[in-house]
């Protein structure tokens, strides 16, 4: 299996920000989710994957070719949705779908339009008018009329309704069934990736936490519930972070295993949702500066 996204040692500082030796590779087949809490550089790796910007070190390969070199050719297989405006804000739908169609040498007219329809968009309609639930759709709309091998979705669904984000999720269930394409999206529903995601990139303070498949953070991962009389000062060192509270705390362990072991008969032993895993995550970093 080919890796359709590899990233080694990417660095990119900004004056309070620093993305630090970031190496990932995504395989092709599967839908991989990339949480972290505001601010910690998801915008900007992916904007470094669609070569929007640069980075100071590190290479970027898609697809296998380098993203700078072979810009157009990497471009043609990526369905890029963003909530930030990438058309002409003057330009009607219809005809922003004109501009962009000879663009891919792939595209096709008929898988347009019955996404038009389905997602109700107006075709006479100005861009700067549309809701950004629109724009979204619209994106959408155009990255899945061009037979896209890879989808990167900028938190594609904060602007949408509930009932689309659904539909939407299943669109995008449907869009990997044959195995040869991938999707990346970065989000902070977690509940999205719960329901669709294969991988999960966790990314913290522009540092990777985690990459890794869905099933196994729940065999890796421990939530603790307990009294506070069981956390000494070398135990609390076991804990990814802590939440106290009155008498009680509440931690992640990365260690399920040895967790479970020390804690099974004095405290509730629970699997973590990806929520927990990365409330306790960020929560640790900070208590640890
Ligand atoms: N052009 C820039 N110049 C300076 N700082 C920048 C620039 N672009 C981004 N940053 C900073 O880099 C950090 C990471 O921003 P980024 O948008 O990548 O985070 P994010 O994880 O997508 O956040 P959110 O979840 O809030 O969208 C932020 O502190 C941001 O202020």
């Amino acid at each position: 299996m080919s890796d359709v996204i590899r990233l080694d040692h990417l660095s990119k500082s900004y004056d309070r920000f620093e993305l630090r030796d970031i190496s990932l590779s995504l395989k092709e087949g599967f839908i991989t989710g990339l949480i972290g809490p505001n601010g910690a550089g998801k915008t900007s790796l992916i904007k470094m994957m669609m070569g929007m910007i640069y980075p100071d070190q590190g290479n970027i390969l898609m697809f296998g070719q380098n993203n700078q070199l072979n810009q157009a050719a990497v471009k043609e297989r990526i369905g890029y949705v963003s909530d930030e405006n990438i058309y002409y804000e003057n330009l009607t739908v219809k005809q922003m779908k004109k501009v962009m169609a000879p663009f891919y040498t792939q595209w096709n007219e008929d898988t347009y339009m019955k996404y038009q329809e389905l997602f109700k968009l107006p075709p006479g309609k100005k861009i700067k008018d549309l809701s950004k639930g629109m724009k979204i759709k619209f994106s959408l709309a155009v990255a899945l009329s061009h037979d896209a091998d890879l989808l990167i979705m900028d938190e594609p669904t904060s602007g949408l309704d509930p009932i689309f984000r659904r539909e939407m999720l299943e669109l995008l269930s449907e869009h990997i069934q044959d195995e040869k394409k991938s999707i990346l999206f970065s989000t902070h529903n977690t509940m999205d990736l719960d329901r669709i995601a294969d991988y999960i990139v966790f990314i913290n303070e522009g540092r990777i936490v985690f990459n890794e498949m869905k099933e196994s953070l729940s065999e890796q991962y421990l939530l603790v519930k307990g009294g506070k009389e069981l956390l000494d000062r070398d135990v609390r060192r076991w804990f990814v972070g802590i939440r106290e509270s009155g008498l009680g705390f509440e931690g992640l362990i990365s260690n399920r295993t040895e967790g479970e072991r020390y804690f099974r008969d004095t405290a509730i032993c629970e699997t973590p949702t990806l929520e927990e895993i990365m409330y306790f995550t960020v929560k640790g970093s900070e208590t640890h500066v």
